[in-house]
């Protein structure tokens, strides 16, 4: 199993050390523009190997897809980074350009790869890797509520008072400050609804600092987080490679599937093999049938800023 993750600052260094500690791969590649800094990065990692326990082989390299070629599933963490007090739609215009020269190099060298999207804005980078590609569906997969269900949890267990694997919790929507629709009312502690233990203010509590978590750690940190971030892509990428049919929400194209279209967005889907096995609809109550709506308009406003 070859993994390239591309892009080798805070989130991809993040991803390629937890796929290499989970030992399922038998080979990173890190890439970056910069040049010496993806082998660089790989080096070090390697140096870890020993004192780690894995065996995975991460080689770096500086602009050479050729190094990428036959890759079962790439990551692509290129692009920039919000700073404090900025959205991640603001980044649309630098991070388009390199998604898309990226997406397409990689497809140059790995033709049957399997693509996952986290540089933001997220749900619109993957979508634009779907325009770029014109890759099957089941292929391409936007990693963002992987990562917003983690600190829902979080939250969860924090308001709970209980230990987080007590907890379980789903965000879907887009992966965006105001458009996130953390399912509080599908939460649950040990299958009991959390709403028998929380109060109304405790739970929109949860919800809200959930939605703003990304930016909570962005203002702390002066640029946005990376462990989090590189373990939810390293359990997307293991779910994938080692076929483990697990469910997680994923910024997926839409074809009628919440009565939305032409969009991705996050949903909650199936990861085996074949990337995005299915898209699981889930009964949702008319309030959140209402987010999901206005999160996905927000999105659509986001995919308008594209040149495709
Ligand atoms: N989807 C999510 O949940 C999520 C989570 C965290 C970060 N992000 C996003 O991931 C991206 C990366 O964040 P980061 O903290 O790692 O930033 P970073 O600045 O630490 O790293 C980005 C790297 O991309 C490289 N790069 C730029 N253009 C490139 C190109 N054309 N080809 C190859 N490499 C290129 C840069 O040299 C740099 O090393 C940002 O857009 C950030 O918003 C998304
Ligand atoms: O918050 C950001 O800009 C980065 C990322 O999307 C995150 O949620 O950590």
């Amino acid at each position: 199993m070859k993994v390239t993750v591309v892009g080798a600052g805070a989130v991809g260094a993040s991803c390629a050390e937890y796929i290499a500690m989970k030992n399922f791969a038998s080979e990173v590649v890190l890439l970056d523009i910069k040049e010496g800094y993806a082998e660089g990065k790989a080096m070090d990692l390697m140096q870890t190997a020993s004192l780690n326990g894995f065996d995975t082989k991460i080689t770096g390299s500086t602009s050479d897809y050729s190094k990428t070629a036959g890759s079962d599933i790439a990551v692509i963490t290129s692009g920039i980074p919000r700073k404090p007090g900025m959205t991640r739609e603001e980044l649309i215009g630098i991070n388009a350009g390199i998604v898309k020269t990226v997406a397409t190099s990689l497809l140059e060298h790995s033709p049957n790869v399997t693509i996952i999207v986290v540089s933001n804005p997220m749900d619109t980078m993957t979508y634009l890797v779907h325009k770029a590609t014109g890759l099957p569906k089941n292929k391409i997969i936007g990693m963002g509520g992987a990562l917003d269900s983690a600190r829902f949890k979080y939250r969860l267990a924090q308001a709970l008072e209980a230990p987080i694997s007590d907890v379980d919790g789903m965000v879907i929507g887009g992966h965006s400050d105001k458009g996130m629709v953390p399912l509080i009312g599908h939460a649950t502690r040990n299958s009991v609804k959390v709403s028998e233990f929380l109060s109304e203010d405790k739970m929109n509590w949860v919800v809200e600092e959930t939605k703003v978590g990304g930016a909570t750690l962005t203002g702390l940190l002066g640029t946005s987080a990376w462990y989090a971030p590189g373990a939810a892509v390293s359990g997307l990428v293991q779910a994938i490679a080692c076929d483990q049919k697990k469910m997680f929400p994923c910024s997926s194209l839409l074809e009628g599937e919440y009565g939305l279209n032409d969009i991705c967005i996050g949903v909650p889907v199936i990861l085996g093999k074949n990337g995005i096995e299915k898209i699981v609809e889930i009964e949702l109550s008319d309030a959140e049938k209402a987010k999901m709506q206005e999160s996905a308009e927000g999105v659509k406003k986001t995919n308008g800023l594209l040149d495709v």
